[in-house]
């Protein structure tokens, strides 16, 4: 029997265990692998931190190979020990611990370090970088104590944090040095589109600003800039950057600038010493990215198993910020240079912007903002120097996603790495469909891990199992779980929580076997929902389980402040309202008054301590300008004033608000009713329009007039006003019951197809016993200002200003 060599690797992260990984498959029997790890953990997958984060992850959820996978491979594993010396003469390492195992191949994988800039006060309590699991578990436990955060970088990783401290309840300030956010991905328009996106979701950018301070005591209390000008914050985590992590290799005497140097097979300037990873210096690139990690590690396994490899040539890489809500796609070379040309499409409509770089009849990248469907073909024509030359220059952004043949799929060579976060090629996906019988997305994950990380080559996914079961696959049949936090979908949560007869948010999660028995901020409020949908009488609303805005029934503002917006029936008032209002602005300090888009009034800058004083004052209801439910009916001045008009617009108007004020929905409700077919109300882009026509009343569902623009399609006609009510009740109660929570009326309607719902709602006995429940429903609704000002406990709970110590 020939005696295996000794490989040793330094660092057990995403990098260097994947080459070995990949090692292992191609020569099971070559090597004797011990692994060194500063870390205390087994390899885990850094990306996915972002998710522990932002709590949709546990840590445990994050763990790529348990310890188990190490001892099943006959690999010894140092955990919570650094290499400290290699002697590359003897062929040695030595660890903190005193451990000296010696190699014949040697691999470093150490990874990068965070930049921390030097500034007075970074060594106080509260600053921090973001790196490792217990980085994440010290941001999520400062959450519990503190509430203001600030992140010093408007990169990737600063933004994905900051959306992570919002989540877990902090207000967040992102400090970034330039005008622009994430230049190093994006273009001017694209950043300006993600920062107005971010804002929206609570994000504060303080933007050119240079960090100069960091001030307090013991623990910082706050950030100084340079022009300055301070900004208070209990917590401050460091964002700016990473630096290759070669203290070990320079100390050895291995070549480095600033990386370690290796050529294309990975080598470095000392025989037997390899690198991999972001350590890693190749052509004078190094990445920060796990693909062209994963990329090189496949160059490495292959020359180190003795396996003919096309060398390492260096990688096109792309990126995709994991924040929900926001689709941002970055790849190749999106900045503007000599000899270049751009495709740009600018949807300013539908929050949408396209620019796709050409030179030499070659596309070498892109920026995708609001739909993000075109990138992975983009990438692949990037990756493949496609010809363009031939090609309509507007097809090059048609959205070609959908069908297998169109992204190209079938055309890729089984090499082709489909998932660029796991490393996963589409011979690996297709093997595993045919032969593990998959038929899912979520199946796919589960056995490849394609798509687990950003979710980017979903697309990619759900087109090679199109290409592989041909019309055998159903798209839209592909099971979705509400989060990952649960294998169940939508469906099956509301199904058990009718059939078991569940009453709470907790009881759902246990019953359900829900794998983070806390919940996370994307399934909590949705089952809140689904129990108060379902029992209306009897749920008691878990408020803990509401977003901040929902709890608070205000919209927090960028300075932590609130809007108060009371409502105002089909944007109809009158001078004692308007005198009310003006006198209550003037008595409370409010620094804005603004007329909002749905015909009402918004008092802007109100102090949380005020909030329920002013309620009493205004004496009016609450506007849930911040609630998934009813918004505005927003209306024309009809028949009653306008010589076209031909129905009472106003009335109708006044009276749907009236009857569905207070009204949960799976995402907010916006309503219009127009007095004739001029439709100055705007009736055909909201939830739900009604336009008078003559002898009558068109109904239209599913509009939208926000981010992505849809004109709503025609439900039904109807002769009365009374009508116009019923088939109001009988449309919003169906789609109470079958929306997903977040789901717009939009969404839900192109979902399940305006025929279908147009049949539920023009059957009469379907639609009268829709009406019945929804008006059950109805029946237990309260106000919420009302329900503050009467309650000093929850005037003491939510509104009062407590002290921190
Ligand atoms: C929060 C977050 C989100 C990210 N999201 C994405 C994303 O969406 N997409 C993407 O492509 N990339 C993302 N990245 C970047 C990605 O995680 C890195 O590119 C990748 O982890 C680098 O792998 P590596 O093995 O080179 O380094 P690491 O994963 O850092 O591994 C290096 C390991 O070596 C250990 N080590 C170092 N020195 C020694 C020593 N002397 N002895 C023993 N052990 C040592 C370190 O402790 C560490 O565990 C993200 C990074 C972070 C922090
Ligand atoms: N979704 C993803 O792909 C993802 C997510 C997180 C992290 N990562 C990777 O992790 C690594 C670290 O991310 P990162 O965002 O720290 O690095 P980065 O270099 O991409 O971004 C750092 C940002 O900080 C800004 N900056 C620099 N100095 C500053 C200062 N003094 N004050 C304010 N702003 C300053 C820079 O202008 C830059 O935009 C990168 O390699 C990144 O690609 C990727
Ligand atoms: S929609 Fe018709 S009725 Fe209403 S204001 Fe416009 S023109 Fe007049
Ligand atoms: S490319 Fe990120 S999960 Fe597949």
């Amino acid at each position: 029997m020939t005696q295996k060599e000794k490989l040793v690797l330094v660092g057990n992260g995403m990098a260097g265990v994947n080459a070995v990984e990949h090692l292992l498959k191609l020569a099971p029997g070559k090597y004797e692998v011990t692994i060194f790890g500063s870390e205390p953990h087994p390899n885990y997958n850094r990306i996915l931190l972002s998710y522990v984060l932002a709590g949709d992850s546990k840590v445990d959820d994050i763990v790529i190979h348990p310890f188990e996978w190490y001892t099943t491979n006959g690999i010894t594993l140092h955990t919570n020990q650094t290499v400290t010396d290699i002697d590359i003469t003897a062929q040695t390492v030595t660890s903190d611990k005193g451990i000296t195992v010696s190699y014949d191949k040697l691999i470093l994988a150490t990874g990068s370090n965070p930049f921390m800039i030097p500034l007075p006060g970074a060594d106080k309590e509260g600053v921090m970088a973001y790196r490792t699991i217990r980085d994440c578990e010290i941001m999520i436990d400062s959450a519990k104590k503190y509430k203001k955060a600030i992140v010093i970088g408007g990169g990737l990783l600063g933004l994905e944090a900051a959306r992570g401290f919002l989540n877990l309840g902090m207000k967040v300030d992102v400090v970034h040095i330039l005008d622009t956010i994430m230049e190093r991905q994006l273009d001017r328009p694209a950043s300006k589109m993600l920062q107005e996106a971010l804002e929206d979701q609570g994000m504060n950018f303080l933007l050119e600003k240079q960090s100069a301070e960091i001030i307090g005591d013991k623990r910082v209390t706050g950030l100084k800039f340079k022009d300055g000008t301070v900004a208070e914050a209990d917590l401050i985590v460091m964002a700016v950057g990473i630096r290759p992590n070669v203290e070990l290799a320079k100390k050895a005497g291995l070549e480095c600038n600033p990386g370690i140097i290796v050529n294309d097979y990975l080598q470095t300037s000392v025989p037997n010493v390899y690198a991999v990873g972001e350590c890693a210096m190749h052509r004078g690139v190094a990445y920060g990215l796990v693909a062209p990690l994963y990329e090189q590690g496949a160059v490495l396994a292959k020359h180190l198993a003795s396996v003919e490899t096309a060398p390492y040539e260096g990688s096109v890489v792309y990126t995709k910020l994991k924040v929900s809500g926001v689709d941002v796609f970055s790849g190749g070379q999106f900045v503007d240079a000599e000899g270049t040309k751009a495709i740009r499409v600018h949807d300013e409509f539908s929050g949408i912007y396209k620019k796709v770089v050409i030179k030499d009849n070659k596309i070498i990248g892109a920026v995708l903002f609001g739909d993000t469907s075109d990138g992975t073909r983009l990438m692949q024509m990037i990756r493949e120097e496609t010809d363009i030359s031939g090609m309509e220059k507007t097809a090059i952004l048609k959205d070609n996603s959908g069908s297998g043949a169109a992204s190209g799929v079938a055309d890729m060579s089984d090499d082709t790495i489909i998932c660029g976060c796991n490393g996963v090629t589409k011979g690996t996906i297709c093997s595993a469909i045919k032969e593990q019988g998959l038929t899912s997305v979520e199946e796919v994950k589960n056995c490849t891990t394609a798509s687990r990380s950003c979710g980017g080559c979903k697309p990619l996914v759900s087109d090679l199992l199109a290409y592989t079961l041909g019309t055998s696959y159903d798209k839209n049949a592909a099971k979705e779980t509400i989060c990952s936090c649960t294998e169940h979908s939508r469906d099956e949560v509301v199904e058990a929580i009718r059939s078991k007869g569940l009453t709470h948010v907790r009881e759902v999660m246990n019953v359900l076997g829900w794998k983070n028995e806390e919940g996370c901020s994307k399934c909590r409020p949705a089952l809140n929902y689904y129990l108060g949908m379902v029992n209306p009488e009897s749920y008691r609303d878990d408020s803990t389980s509401r977003f901040v805005n929902e709890r608070m029934h205000a919209n927090i503002q960028k300075d932590g402040t609130y809007s108060v917006v009371p409502r105002m029936y089909g944007g109809v008032t009158n001078p004692a309202e308007l005198k009310r209002i003006a006198e209550v602005a003037e008595r409370f300090n409010v620094p804005t008054v603004k007329l909002t888009g749905g015909q009402r009034i918004d008092l802007l800058g109100v102090k949380k301590e005020d909030l329920t004083a002013m309620w009493e004052e205004l004496d009016m209801p609450s506007g849930y300008a911040y609630g998934k439910a009813l918004r505005t009916v927003k209306t024309c001045v009809g028949e009653e004033f306008c010589r076209f008009g031909t129905g009472d617009s106003m009335a109708v108007g006044i009276a749907m608000e009236k009857r569905f004020e207070r009204l949960n929905t799976p995402a907010k409700v916006k309503m219009a009713v127009s007095g004739c077919p001029r439709n100055c109300a705007e009736s055909g882009i909201k939830d739900l329009g009604v336009v008078s026509v003559d002898g009558g009343w068109e109904l239209y569902a599913g509009g939208n007039g926000g981010v992505k623009v849809r004109v709503g399609d025609l439900l039904t006609t109807v002769k009365t006003e009374q009508e116009i009510i019923e088939y109001t009740e009988a449309y919003l109660q169906y789609y109470r019951e079958t929306g997903k929570y977040g789901e717009r009326t939009s969404e839900w309607v192109h979902r399940l197809g305006i025929d279908h719902i147009r049949d539920v709602v023009q059957d009469e006995a379907k639609r009268k016993e829709l009406c019945a429940r929804m008006d059950t429903a109805l029946s237990v609704t309260k106000d919420p200002w009302r329900a503050a000002i009467d309650s000093k406990k929850i005037r003491q709970d939510l509104y009062e200003v407590v002290e921190l110590t």
